[in-house]
């Protein structure tokens, strides 16, 4: 019987580890950023407290679907409203354990050799346990007793004996769970790189993303605009994914004739021919997240809007529609196609101008009417909306994050430089690199103005071209 256990990011909590933040707490925040499997460890408590605890948790995460399970203690799992729970080599017996839990209940046992594995194999029905726990891959203070860590080479030998499926267990870090994914792992099981971490969500997210991902780069897709002169649409994206750690892929819209002084001309691609870079594209290369940039007319970005509807990744859109040296690079009719492309979007960056123009209102001049346009344009249907304020700029460049619990503000300092060509399709690329190695949109915004600010500190470096030359996409490693 299959019980559609996702193994591949186990939580084991330590009472002490988890330190002032509380078990529960700790499960909860793990829980939400993507752990897909809880259990409740705590050898030295009396079944009084650890039932408690056990209670508390189960609490926690109900109605989430991740099971909690117990260790060790069978006889609480009823008790507890646990969904089973995982044996070692010296506790209970499985065949006892499973007599106790009767057939339902999930049931893990610890696997350190390959003798009890050898014993497990011929003496264990298939469906007397659900999974394995196979470890120490490294040694750890939560066990130290426990048998020399082995290591994961070995360990990946019992797994591909194994009858069931493996989570690899012992000292096991974000960094290592890319190989053991690759070694034939179900999933990765933790203690410390979860419990009392300083940021138990964002330490959970690396392990989510680590295992998702296989250790491989995020790859982001700009659906924009080129320049020629590199600072802005298509070029500047792929620097920035770069830059920032995602490989780039691309889809065309339209070329421009540009460069830092302004456009002298814009060729749209045909609707059939972008629809097809992205067919092609996508028919082969996996997606972990978009942006849109220029779309030119209200026809491509209606086609722009079906495509988007194929993928599963999120989706930055910058409504861009007049260019840092005015001239316009959407059409008048576009911006109701525009609209209805918000819909489809998770996060959008208009500047203050084009905040202007989507919500049909005066553009904004004080803070607080820029949190209100923000909050406004998030009825549009996008989550969340980061409206740029490189427009009016006073004391220092804030820009407005608003999104489903509120609004706040992304503050730097100003950069005294002329050349802030690109500031816009770059900021929102950066969301689209960050978007994926990222717990949320936030964590995301913060990282991207971080980065644009010291791009354009660097700026006046390059000595591209007479006009509003490009921000230093590469200012972290060039010197
Ligand atoms: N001179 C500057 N100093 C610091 N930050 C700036 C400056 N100009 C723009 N920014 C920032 O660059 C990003 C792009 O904003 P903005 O210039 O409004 O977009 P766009 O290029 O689309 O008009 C925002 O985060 C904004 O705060
Ligand atoms: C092809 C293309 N796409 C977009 C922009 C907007 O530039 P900015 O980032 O300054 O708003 C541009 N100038 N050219
Ligand atoms: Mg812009």
């Amino acid at each position: 019987m299959s019980k559609d256990l996702d193994l591949s990011v186990y939580l084991v909590t330590d009472t002490v580890q988890c330190g002032a933040l509380g078990v529960a707490e700790t499960v909860r925040q793990a829980v939400q950023a993507g752990a897909t499997l809880v259990q409740v460890r705590d050898p030295d408590a009396d079944d009084d407290a650890f039932l408690a605890m056990a209670r508390d948790v189960v609490e926690t995460v109900r109605g989430t679907g991740v099971p909690v399970l117990l260790d060790d203690r069978v006889h609480l799992v009823a008790a507890a409203g646990a969904d089973g729970a995982h044996v070692g080599q010296s506790d209970m017996p499985v065949a006892q354990a499973r007599a106790i839990l009767g057939p339902d209940p999930i049931l893990g046992l610890s696997v350190e050799t390959g003798e009890q594995l050898d014993w497990a194999v011929a003496h264990l029905g298939r469906g007397d346990i659900d999974y394995l726990g196979l470890g120490p891959v490294r040694p750890t203070a939560s066990k130290p007793n426990h048998a020399p860590a082995t290591g994961l080479r070995y360990l990946s030998g019992l797994a591909a004996r194994s009858p069931w499926p493996c989570v690899a267990i012992g000292g096991v870090k974000a960094a290592d769970t890319a190989a053991v994914r690759r070694s034939g792992f179900a999933g990765v099981s933790v203690i410390s790189a979860i419990c009392g971490q300083p940021d138990v969500r964002a330490a959970t997210r690396e392990l989510v993303n680590a295992w998702a991902s296989g250790g491989l780069p995020p790859v982001a897709l700009t659906i924009a605009g080129s320049d020629p002169s590199g600072g802005a649409g298509i070029q500047a994206d792929l620097k920035t994914f770069s830059a920032l750690g995602a490989f780039g892929t691309s889809v065309i819209t339209a070329l421009t004739a540009q460069n830092t002084q302004g456009v002298t001309g814009v060729h749209v691609v045909p609707v059939d021919f972008v629809a097809q870079q992205f067919e092609t594209l996508v028919a082969d290369v996996r997606i972990d997240s978009i942006k849109v940039g220029m779309l030119a007319t209200a026809e491509l970005a209606d086609e722009v809007t079906e495509l988007l509807g194929e993928l599963d990744a999120p989706v930055v859109l910058d409504p861009v529609m007049v260019a840092t040296s005015g001239d316009r690079l959407l059409d008048d009719d576009a911006v109701q196609a525009v609209r209805r492309l918000i819909a489809k979007a998770d996060i959008i960056t208009p500047n203050l101008p084009e905040a202007a123009v989507l919500l049909g209102e005066t553009q904004a001049t004080g803070l607080d009417e820029m949190s209100a346009q923000a909050v406004k344009l998030r009825e549009l249907g996008a989550d969340w909306v980061l409206l740029k304020g490189g427009h009016r700029l006073d004391a220092r460049a804030t820009d407005v994050l608003a999104g489903p619990d509120g609004v706040h503000e992304l503050v730097s300092h100003v950069v005294q430089t002329k050349n802030t060509h690109g500031t816009g399709c770059t900021l929102s690329s950066a969301l689209a690199a960050l978007r994926p190695r990222n717990l949320d949109w936030p964590s995301t915004a913060a990282a991207a103005k971080e980065w644009i600010t010291g791009a354009l500190d660097h700026a006046d470096e390059l000595g591209v071209g007479h006009g509003h030359g490009p921000v230093h996409h590469f200012y972290r490693f060039w010197s």
